[in-house]
């Protein structure tokens, strides 16, 4: 074997060096014509098979071409020495590197390594056009071993065209969708607006349980790679999550960690502007796959209360996809229900496009109707907390950068973790103290922000327990309406689905006794 090996080199330096000779002596279109003779010869005696991917296919750009390159950027690992160049896409948010000119990159897939070489050529007499070509003519050539070629072949490829794919999509700026036009559709008959959304929030940041966030972290890692599994199952590749907690403990900013670590867009879906469900229907089938659907403040959005001014109603009845019919009894069906949101994220309608989260949030979880929580419904329900003192080091390391091990303030570091759980208080407002006092030191903001829970730790004690208990519902009651007459100024809009948050007990009841 060795001394095949030794003759093939043997051979190919002779046939190099007889390209030399014929270098001197012949015309260039001789020297062309040998040169493919003798190429085709080595190729014919090598033991790897070649595969050229140029980059235009006839007059147009050729797709793999783009996708080649952008795998190999980010994925291969270029030989020592190589060079690189590098690009910015248009709208994109990051660097990608390219190979340059006859660099050589190695890869590995199913076991097999290949070599990937980037080949520029001056293109020669381009002859008649109807479009400029470039000067060069650019491919790259993908090397394999012949035994590897059954192996590889499509899959490798394949493998690149789905990464190059992802890679594009991450390196994108993030959408957030919003449907603030009511159900009119733009001049692409596009019933979403988009804005970049460019969120600072991402799990580093987030300040809740470590635990917990990693379970959540693993949960969504799970999904995003669950394509197979989901098929296997028979189940659509959906997701969906309900985030309760009082408000400013950080649910808002949980959705935005969850686009940011997933890479996926956010359809900000504001129920109070869709008025009935097929409109519903319209917005969901116009979303994307890789997307996080969301419903903030869902105790607000749906209005079931109306059924019960109605006449009384038949009773409920399943629909084709198992849902129970709660649209009964609506007036004339024009309005947004129960039934028709549980279709949108459960039912039949909840399989057009796929891998899709739901993500709904509530400060008042006990105002939901069973229906939106029974299991299967919402995968997790993830109660957002007050600030734990794991939660509180979170919060500390991000507004003052104090690590876990500093020193700074060991002692006032032990009173914050004794009345860090007296003291209920949330993410938002611990936030605010620490920005207040970020520029009188660590020492000073850390002091600050002990005052603050022991003042609150006192009142909640004097209150008493039970006042206490009452009290903070009421608080976020109130916060709740504020920020509803913010959010929502048209008040009286319409009967049901309309935003009716303001007397949310009665709401509730009306609705409980109505199911
Ligand atoms: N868990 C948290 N981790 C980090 N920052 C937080 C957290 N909770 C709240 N914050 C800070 O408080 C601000 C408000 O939080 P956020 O909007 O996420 O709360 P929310 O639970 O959605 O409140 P609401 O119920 O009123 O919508 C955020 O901009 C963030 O700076
Ligand atoms: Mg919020």
């Amino acid at each position: 074997m060795k001394e095949y090996w030794t003759m093939l080199a043997s051979l190919m330096g002779a046939l190099a060096f007889l390209q030399g000779v014929l270098h001197a002596v012949f015309p260039a279109e001789l020297r062309a014509a040998l040169a493919r003779l003798l190429g085709r010869l080595t190729r014919a005696f090598s033991p790897y098979c070649y595969f050229d991917v140029t980059e235009t296919d006839g007059m147009s750009n050729n797709e793999i071409y783009d996708a080649v390159q952008l795998y190999l950027s980010s994925t291969a690992a270029p030989a020592s020495g190589a060079r690189l160049s590098l690009t910015r896409p248009h709208n994109a948010t990051s660097f990608t590197f390219g190979l340059a000119a006859s660099d050589r990159v190695v890869d590995a897939f199913r076991g097999a390594a290949v070599t990937w070489e980037h080949v520029v050529a001056p293109r020669q007499s381009p002859g008649f056009s109807w479009r400029p070509l470039p000067e060069e003519k650019r491919r790259f050539t993908l090397r394999i071993r012949r035994g590897d070629r059954e192996k590889l072949l499509p899959a490798y490829l394949d493998h690149i065209l789905a990464t190059a794919q992802e890679i594009r999509r991450r390196s994108q700026d993030r959408l957030l969708y919003t449907n603030a036009r009511g159900g009119a559709m733009d001049s692409r008959g596009l019933p979403w607006d988009p804005v970049p959304f460019k969120h600072p929030s991402t799990f580093d940041t987030l300040a809740m349980d470590p635990e917990r966030k990693a379970s959540i972290m693993a949960d969504l890692r799970d999904f995003a790679a669950g394509s197979s599994f989901y098929e296997r199952t028979g189940r659509a590749w959906k997701r969906g999550y309900l985030l309760y907690g009082p408000p400013g403990t950080g649910k808002s900013s949980m959705i935005a960690a969850m686009a940011n670590f997933l890479g996926y867009d956010v359809y900000d879906l504001e129920l109070t502007e869709v008025s009935s469900n097929a409109e519903l229907r319209k917005l969901l089938m116009k979303t994307t796959s890789k997307s996080i659907i969301v419903i903030e403040d869902i105790d607000c959005s749906v209005d079931l209360t109306n059924r019960a001014a109605l006449p009384p109603a038949p009773k409920p009845r399943p629909t084709l996809d198992g849902a129970i019919d709660q649209d009964v009894g609506t007036a004339s069906g024009r309005s947004i229900t129960l039934s028709g949101l549980l279709n949108f994220t459960d039912g039949l309608w909840s399989c057009c496009g796929s891998e899709r989260i739901f993500v709904f949030t509530t400060n008042h979880i006990e105002k939901l109707d069973p229906a939106l929580l029974r299991s299967g419904r919402m995968d997790m329900h993830v109660f957002m907390s007050y600030c734990t003192f794991p939660a509180l080091k979170i919060l500390l390391k991000n507004y003052l950068c104090l690590e876990d091990s500093a020193d700074d303030g060991a002692e006032v570091m032990r009173g914050l973790e004794e009345w860090i759980e007296a003291a209920e208080i949330t993410p938002a407002d611990v936030s605010e103290v620490l920005i207040k006092n970020r520029r009188n030191g660590k020492e000073r903001a850390m002091e600050e922000l002990l005052e603050v829970l022991k003042a609150r730790a006192e009142k909640r004690r004097l209150d008493g327990g039970k006042v206490a208990a009452a009290a903070a519902p009421r608080d976020n009651d109130e916060e709740e309406e504020e920020k509803r007459a913010l959010e929502s100024p048209k008040e009286g809009k319409g009967p049901a689905g309309k935003n009716s948050c303001g007397d949310g007990q009665d709401e509730e009841t009306d609705a409980k006794k109505q199911l």
